[in-house]
């Protein structure tokens, strides 16, 4: 997508910075612009495109839509509506609804979590009970917990949803399953009948994502209305099982590889910030007879920037080669083979909760190296930060998900343990654990996490067994260890973003100029290095790395960060980001930060009037001791 072409489109831009509007005229400014950048972002996509080459725009859009600088409130039309209707919908629901989602006809959301559940998906309390005589749904929502709460859009823009809900068939419960709901008249947008809806309130960011919450009195919907690519409930009441009842928790899946590419822009964003500032900033003077310094040069600022160009390029290619697994296991779904959606599963449980913990971290990084400046809002980190924090809950919350993963990691390593074979990107599990000498290496070093994985799964397995063996039941003795079950699985997730980002990089340096090359592979480099050096407990603990190694991985480090130096501000610009989209005072590429810094300020409603009216009404009476 030409965000040229975006960005021409009249009246996107804001003149009155977001930070001075209500939280009401957030939202409605929101809407204004998602309406006008929707129209021309979407009509580019050509009907013929393959879902490969659409999803790889909705990548190009995450860059596009961050000129929302808090989201839009069409994001889960986008991001969860349409991939259900793909992903859970029959053939004959797909081409209804697709048409008329895809063309904006309707507006829809997502609605899954609810006041008393977000991560227990098979606690969902919202019943859709069926009534064979009338052949129809009825939702209801029975205690105030059953309330769905936090889908975006839901408050006051969409007027559809994908709404999760227990289904009921004679009493019975068959599980949680995806529903098509109309939650609002298509002409007057008034909610329907037996339906609650309402906005949830102001939150750390996504002010402008319009999550809200929904509330049903016995609503009816016809039987069409249940999704049912992948279970069915037949006219007289009979229940048609899937293959698998996680087919179901189909779309999040999806967006967890969505969201590790999220995060490389993210970080992209906030690193071209902070970096762009670093160079025109100047501040101390070292050496009493030379001008101050570029803040850039000091290398602390390069310890906390450069870690994150090179995380956004981990991110990156970890998301493509993630993207790749994703595609090829919906193909092998959709002709009913199964067994490679657990391994995908994990990797998404590793690679989202990774990705977003350094992201974040990164992202804050980025505004602490901006001193005072770092903090104002007309910088646009904070709310960068606003945006990559809430990834670390949303779509499925870190600690779950890596808890998620450390099953299929138990199970592969028990399996193992029996002569099971290990497959996929667990394979290394049968590897040699033991590491003689330290091979300081890129390759070495990855080889070394590899090894720091497999000694976390199998001492955490041999934990487990111990308490069961003392008599704790299987889940008693899965909770005591679950921060080590965390720890195993973060290990792995390490072991896969490093060698990935490795691999990849390595197939595509053969076409790289022979500079590009040396700039890139230098960046490979310092993250292996850098996680190496953040990791040192573990390499000493499982890697045979010694203190003279430490020594010299410390120097390679520095080296490196000099190294990359020279190119570092040519390695944010080639993220390519518009001043629009980066939307930054300190951020912009004519390096002009004080004049923007000074133009912002005079745009504050405060400084419309030189005295306040509070001076009269309160400071002077105050102050002459007559109020
Ligand atoms: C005009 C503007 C236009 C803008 C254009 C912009 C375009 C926008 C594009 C991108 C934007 C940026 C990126 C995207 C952002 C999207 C924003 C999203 C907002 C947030 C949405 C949400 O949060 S939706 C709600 C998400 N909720 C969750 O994720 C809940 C997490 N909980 C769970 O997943 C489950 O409860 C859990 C897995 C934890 C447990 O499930 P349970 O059924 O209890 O299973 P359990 O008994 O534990 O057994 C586990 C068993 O099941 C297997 N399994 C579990 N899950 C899956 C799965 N998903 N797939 C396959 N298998 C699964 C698991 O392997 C275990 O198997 P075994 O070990 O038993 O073999
Ligand atoms: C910005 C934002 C946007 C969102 N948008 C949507 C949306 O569009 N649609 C939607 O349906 N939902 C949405 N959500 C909700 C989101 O999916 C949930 O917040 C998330 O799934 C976590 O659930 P929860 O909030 O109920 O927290 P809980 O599940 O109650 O978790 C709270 C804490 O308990 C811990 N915990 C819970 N279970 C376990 C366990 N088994 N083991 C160990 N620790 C555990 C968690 O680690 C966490 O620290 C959004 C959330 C946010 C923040």
């Amino acid at each position: 997508m030409d965000e040229q072409k975006v960005l021409s489109i009249k009246g996107l831009l804001d003149d009155t910075p977001e930070e001075y509007l209500s939280h009401k005229e957030k939202y409605e400014n929101s809407i204004r612009k998602s309406v006008l950048f929707y129209k021309t972002l979407h009509s580019t996509e050509d009907e013929n495109m393959s879902v490969d080459e659409k999803t790889k725009l909705n990548f190009r859009n995450i860059v596009t839509s961050a000129i929302f600088k808090d989201n839009s409130p069409f994001m889960l039309h986008n991001s969860m509506f349409i991939p259900t209707i793909m992903g859970q919908g029959t053939d004959e629901q797909r081409e209804y609804w697709m048409k008329r989602a895809k063309n904006m006809e309707i507006i829809g959301t997502y609605a899954q979590t609810e006041l008393g559940h977000g991560t227990f998906i098979r606690g969902l309390e919202t019943q859709a009970t069926y009534d064979p005589d009338t052949e129809e749904f009825v939702l209801h929502s029975p205690v105030l917990s059953s309330y769905k709460w936090w889908p975006g859009g839901l408050a006051h823009t969409a007027n559809y949803c994908i709404v999760m809900a227990r289904l009921y068939i004679k009493g019975k419960s068959h599980g949680i399953h995806p529903f098509m709901v109309q939650i609002r008249d298509e002409e007057t947008h008034m909610p329907l009948p037996g339906i609650k809806l309402g906005e949830i309130g102001a939150k750390l960011g996504f002010n402008t994502v319009n999550n809200g919450f929904l509330g049903f009195e016995n609503h009816r919907i016809s039987r069409d209305r249940m999704l049912m690519k992948n279970a069915q409930v037949l006219k007289d009441g009979t229940f048609v099982a899937g293959s698998n009842s996680k087919l179901t928790y189909g779309t999040m899946v999806y967006v967890r590889v969505l969201i590790v590419s999220n995060m490389a822009n993210m970080l992209a964003k906030a690193v071209t910030i902070a970096l762009r500032y670093s160079a025109i900033r100047r501040q101390s003077q070292p050496k009493p007879d030379e001008p101050e310094p570029q803040i850039l040069d000091y290398v602390t600022q390069q310890h906390k920037l450069f870690i994150a160009i090179a995380s956004s390029h981990a991110f990156y290619m970890n998301a493509m080669w993630l993207w790749e697994i994703y595609y090829s296991v919906s193909l092998q779904l959709a002709s009913g083979k199964l067994d490679n959606l657990p391994e995908l599963h994990a990797l998404a449980c590793c690679l989202k909760p990774l990705s977003t913990i350094d992201a974040t971290a990164m992202i804050e990084k980025c505004r602490l190296a901006c001193g005072g400046h770092g903090y104002m809002l007309s910088a646009n980190l904070a709310q960068t930060y606003g945006l990559a924090t809430a990834a670390y809950t949303y779509e499925g919350e870190n600690t779950v998900l890596l808890l998620q993963a450390a099953r299929s990691l138990v199970k592969a390593w028990v399996g193992h343990v029996k002569g099971r074979p290990l497959k996929g990107t667990m394979a290394y599990l049968a590897g040699d654990s033991t590491v003689k000498a330290w091979d300081g290496s890129i390759d070495g070093i990855i080889q070394s996490f590899k090894v720091v994985a497999i000694r976390k799964i199998s001492s955490v397995v041999k934990i487990l067994q111990d308490y069961e063996k003392s008599g704790l039941s299987p889940e008693d003795a899965w909770n005591k260890a679950s921060v080590f079950l965390t720890a195993a699985s973060e290990a792995h997730g390490r072991a896969v973003l490093l060698s990935v980002y490795k691999s990849e990089m390595d197939k595509r340096a053969a076409v790289l100029s022979p500079p590009l090359r040396k700039v890139l592979l230098q960046l490979v480099d310092l993250y292996v290095t850098y996680w190496a050096l953040e990791k040192v407990g573990d390499m000493l603990l499982y890697a045979s790395i010694t203190d003279k190694d430490v020594d010299e991985l410390q120097r390679r480090y520095i080296e490196l960060l000099a190294a990359i130096r020279p190119n570092a501000v040519g390695l944010v610009d080639a993220f390519d980001f518009r001043d629009e989209i980066l939307n930054s005072t300190l951020g912009a590429y004519d390096g002009r930060a004080y004049e923007r810094l000074m133009e912002e300020a005079m745009k504050s409603p405060l400084n419309a009037e030189p005295v306040n009216q509070t001076f009269h009404k309160y400071l002077k009476p105050f102050m002459r001791g007559k109020l």
